[in-house]
């Protein structure tokens, strides 16, 4: 997948406000909240660049107080950066008055991980409510809201309130509610965080199905790995205010390079070491020990049977202690954790060949 487009170093040109396959684009953008009495000042995101193509989704993953929230607001324009600017779809929203900004928001919708429902309205009622404030014609608003309803499956529950439907559901209406003012970008906060897992893959999935069908580009937040994997087409991983690492979903699980992406895919994938193995491990050989190894298999390769292949013509036993495999951006990936029992040039040997092709093969080190 090619790189996306970014912005040249130094002064944005004026051009990158009509680039126009350019859905978001972060420029450089800081934000420090200034010290109180009792608190030092907090960078809370630090020289931050990111683009979003028009029509695809971006997850930002990061852990608790990366920043990620307070680069939503900056999106949405809620708040305001201390340097750097926010473009969405050709709008720099860190250069609106307020009141262009009211106008500009409703090109971006926004879901939010506790729904943020009026309890006094029917779903109809809070999916209308944008549209109501807009200024929207009644009948054009029932022309839009019961489509809406419908799309997110909730055709039969118009005149529910929140209080009667289910976390998926309510979820489902604040999607219809985003989508009413006919955003061309939405984002995501949290929004599956507070559901169970086979509703969370409901939601992502009609959110996978809203961005086909609408071209809708869409940029998520996140500390859930899992989200990433299933929903988005790129993915970058915040840390201290700061991007440690982005690049298309696939690239990232199966060559993750920081620490905390590292921890984070780990999660998922089943990539680290089970915690019985991980007690064993030991960095030297002991007496009759079996060296450890981690194959990484990216692409076509996690189908090949590479390990029989190794062990027939090499003559070695490969004991399996753990292992997956699955799919990923639509790529198959596998992990698999062996021991054998080798001498040295053996090992290398063993190594040079299962690194093969675009396999990725480190030594944990030793189990007795
Ligand atoms: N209004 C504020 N004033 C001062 N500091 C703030 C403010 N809002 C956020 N921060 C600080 O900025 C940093 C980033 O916070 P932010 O809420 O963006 O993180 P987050 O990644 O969204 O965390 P979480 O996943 O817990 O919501 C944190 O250190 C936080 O304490």
């Amino acid at each position: 997948m090619n790189a996306p487009w970014q912005p040249p170093a130094g002064e944005l040109p004026a051009f990158v406000s009509s680039q126009p396959t350019i859905g978001i684009l972060i420029d450089r953008v800081r934000k420090v909240y200034p010290a109180r009495k009792s608190s030092a000042e907090v960078v809370a995101l630090d020289d931050i660049s990111l683009t979003v193509p028009k029509g695809s989704i971006l997850g930002v993953i990061g852990r608790s107080g990366a920043g990620k929230s307070t680069l939503i607001r900056l999106i949405n324009g809620l708040d305001k950066p201390s340097s750097g600017r926010v473009i969405v779809n050709g709008v720099e929203i860190t250069a609106l008055s307020e009141r262009d900004l009211r106008t500009a928001r409703r090109s971006i919708g926004m879901v939010f991980q506790h729904f943020n429902l009026l309890s006094s309205r029917t779903a109809f009622g809070n999916v209308a409510l944008p549209l109501e404030i807009a200024g929207t014609p009644k009948a054009e608003i029932e022309k839009r809201v019961l489509p809406l309803l419908d799309m997110v499956g909730l055709a039969d529950k118009r005149d529910r309130y929140p209080a009667e439907l289910s976390g998926g559901q309510k979820q489902r209406v604040g999607i219809a509610r985003a989508l009413a003012t006919e955003p061309s970008v939405l984002l995501s906060d949290e929004a599956t965080s507070a559901l169970d897992p086979e509703t969370t893959d409901q939601i992502l999935e009609l959110l996978k199905q809203i961005n086909r069908d609408l071209h809708l580009t869409i940029l998520f937040i996140t500390h859930e790995m899992a989200v990433v994997k299933a929903l988005a087409d790129r993915v970058a991983v915040i840390e201290g205010g700061r991007i440690v690492e982005d690049g298309a979903t696939f690239d990232v699980f199966a060559t993750p390079r920081h620490e905390v992406t590292r921890r984070f895919v780990s999660s998922v994938t089943g990539s680290g070491a089970p915690d019985w193995l991980l007690e064993k491990l030991q960095p030297q050989q002991p007496p009759g020990g079996q060296a450890v190894l981690r194959i990484t298999f990216k692409g076509s390769d996690a189908n090949q049977p590479l390990l029989s292949r190794v062990s027939r013509d090499l003559g070695v036993n490969l004991n399996i202690l753990s292992g997956q495999v699955e799919m990923i951006a639509g790529h198959p990936f596998g992990t698999l954790i062996v021991s054998l029992d080798a001498a040295p040039e053996v090992l290398r040997q063993v190594i040079a060949q299962l690194s093969a092709g675009n396999n990725l093969v480190e030594q944990l080190g030793y189990v007795a």
